[in-house]
């Protein structure tokens, strides 16, 4: 924990809120009535925040013992059920292309302005959550729906920088917000001495300064949900979406959700997820990179589980091409979007060829999503967007395809977590190390998306990246493709040989920090327990 910079306590409007540290935003943003606002969400949900943390500690108890994921026997009569979600908004009636990334200013209205459908402003993944971070990017969203956001770059060479402003408000994107997960705390702020959610804090906030602003233009607050596990959390969420309502005074159901089904075992009650949340829920969205992550995760003591190479696990593999077909299926039975998710490739600016091949494999995910289904996909990188426009509007003539019901489809529990082909390379196995290492140093420096060899890289990829060396690491009778032991020695080399071959690290993003996130992952590796989430250890040292 960073020392407290600042202690504030707000008196009897928001008694028991104690600030841990100053920024430059936070006497605009977090007044006595927001303290107080967030101060009554951690009284009431933080117990049942903390029971739902156990109940998945529980569960992987049961998978690492041998158990496997599967539906659930208590829920069949609303799988079986002819329920559909309440009808969408207009501004959520077409997703066609969503572009993502971190809240600094000059990303927010960036993004706005690209001409992306929707974009989804996110503190999860992509975002780094130092306390300036989060103050930033909530100001800048609080400016850009008040439409007074602006950004002006640093001078360069006695150049003036750049001037950013925003289009007009109906040429803008959506905006959604994703808060992080329910496993983060945010450190920063106490209730009544106990921790905040971070998953409270940033929904809260935002809901807090925007839901009347947003209500004037005829939208709500729009939320991506990351990272949830079962129907109890969606239950959770929509009860604390039901209390947020509720105080601020909004009409109910203003507040709408989509749910990223980004953990195996949420992809088994994904019905259920739809029902607890159906008085709001525009639809889900296939968080692949999570996904994968959680499935190494769950099975984290199955060997015949293990994946191979990251670069292998394409949206090819049968458990992710039936993850993702069930996913359309159950939400246009429901009425709900099936969001599509994210190719890793960013545009290359050096290199017309490899730019070509990069920009083949966008276009091929993007086809094969609008021709399983999907109601829309997500760009990382703003030059995509032509691209994944085109694809969609040329098979999607609709603002969405929910009459493509996908009845055919029958995907069982073993498709879900079927084995899959492949192997590990010696390049495979070092690029996990390099990526970890690179992605840490970024991340603690305060930078949660950078590009490594033209790859997006955030939390979900990089986490992928780590599990993935934990798990090979232990278990036994691994082999490289090339005959060599997959053991202590090869990941010791891997990470001794790593300084030389990143050269001059000034250059990289939080190079600085590179023998700290060396240092970390050689902990996380060698550990007898597979920490849960590389973030939980990181954001200690944040700030
Ligand atoms: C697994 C998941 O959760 S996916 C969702 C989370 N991940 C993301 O959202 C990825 C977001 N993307 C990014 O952060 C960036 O695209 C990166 C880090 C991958 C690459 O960034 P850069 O190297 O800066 O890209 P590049 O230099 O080509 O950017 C060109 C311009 O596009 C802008 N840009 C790039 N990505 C975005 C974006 N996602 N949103 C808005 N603007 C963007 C840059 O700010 C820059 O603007 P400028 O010309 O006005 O200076
Ligand atoms: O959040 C998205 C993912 O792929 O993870
Ligand atoms: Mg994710």
């Amino acid at each position: 924990m960073s020392a407290v910079l600042e202690t504030r306590d707000f008196g009897s409007e928001a008694g028991g809120v104690e600030l841990r540290a100053a920024h430059p935003e936070a006497g605009a943003l977090l007044t006595p009535p927001a303290l107080a606002f967030l101060a009554g969400l951690h009284r009431r949900f933080e117990a049942r925040r903390r029971a739902r943390l156990a109940a998945r500690r529980e569960r992987q108890a049961f998978f690492d013992a041998g158990g496997l994921p599967d539906f659930r026997a208590d829920t069949a009569a609303i799988r079986a059920g002819a329920w559909r979600v309440a009808p969408l908004p207009a501004a959520l009636q077409d997703r066609r292309v969503e572009i993502t990334g971190p809240t600094d200013p000059k990303m927010v209205i960036n993004a706005l302005n690209s001409g992306a459908s929707c974009y989804m402003a996110d503190f999860e993944d992509s975002t780094a959550p130092t306390w300036g971070n989060l103050l930033a990017g909530q100001r800048a969203l609080r400016e850009a729906i008040a439409g007074t956001l602006e950004y002006t770059a640093p001078a360069s060479n006695g150049a003036p920088g750049k001037h950013y402003a925003l289009k007009p408000y109906a040429e803008q994107a959506v905006l959604l917000v994703r808060p992080r997960g329910w496993h983060l705390d945010e450190k920063h702020v106490l209730v009544d001495g106990e921790v905040m959610s971070a998953s409270l804090f940033d929904l809260g906030l935002f809901a807090f300064h925007n839901a009347r602003a947003l209500a004037t233009k005829d939208r709500g607050p729009y939320f991506y949900l990351p990272k949830l596990q079962s129907m109890e959390e969606a239950q959770l969420w929509n009860d604390v979406l039901d209390h947020v309502e509720a105080e601020l005074q909004l009409p109910g159901g203003q507040l709408k959700v989509t749910v990223l089904i980004e953990t195996l075992p949420a992809v088994f009650e994904m019905d259920e997820i739809l029902h607890a949340l159906r008085s709001r829920i525009a639809g889900l969205n296939c968080g692949r990179w999570d996904y994968v992550f959680s499935y190494i995760k769950t099975f984290r003591r199955h060997r015949d589980k293990v994946l191979p190479e990251r670069g292998q696990v394409t949206m090819t593999q049968p458990f992710l091409r039936a993850y993702s077909e069930l996913l359309i299926q159950t939400c246009h039975k429901r009425g709900a979007h099936a969001m599509g998710g994210m190719a890793a490739q960013i545009p290359i600016s050096n290199d017309e060829a490899a730019n070509e091949v990069a920009l083949a494999k966008v276009r091929a995910d993007k086809l094969r999503e609008v021709t399983a289904g999907h109601d829309g996909t997500w760009v990382a990188h703003p030059a995509l967007i032509p691209l994944a426009k085109q694809i969609f509007d040329e098979r999607m003539p609709g603002a969405n395809q929910h009459d493509v019901r996908r009845e055919e489809v029958i995907v069982t529990r073993d498709d879900l977590i079927k084995p899959s082909i492949g192997s590990i390379t010696r390049a495979g196995y070092e690029g996990n190390v390099e990526v970890c290492v690179r992605y840490l140093a970024a991340w603690l420096d305060g930078n949660g998306c950078v590009p490594i060899h033209w790859l997006m890289e955030d939390a979900a990829t990089a986490e992928i990246a780590r599990t993935q060396l934990w798990q090979w690491l232990h278990t036994d009778g691994l082999h490289l493709d090339d005959g060599s032991e997959v053991d202590l020695a090869l990941f010791e080399r891997a990470l001794i040989n790593l300084p030389t071959k990143l050269g001059d690290r000034s250059k990289l993003p939080g190079g600085s920090r590179i023998n700290e996130a060396i240092g970390m992952l050689d902990r996380l590796t060698h550990a007898d327990t597979l920490e849960e989430f590389l973030t939980l250890p990181a954001y200690a040292r944040l700030d």
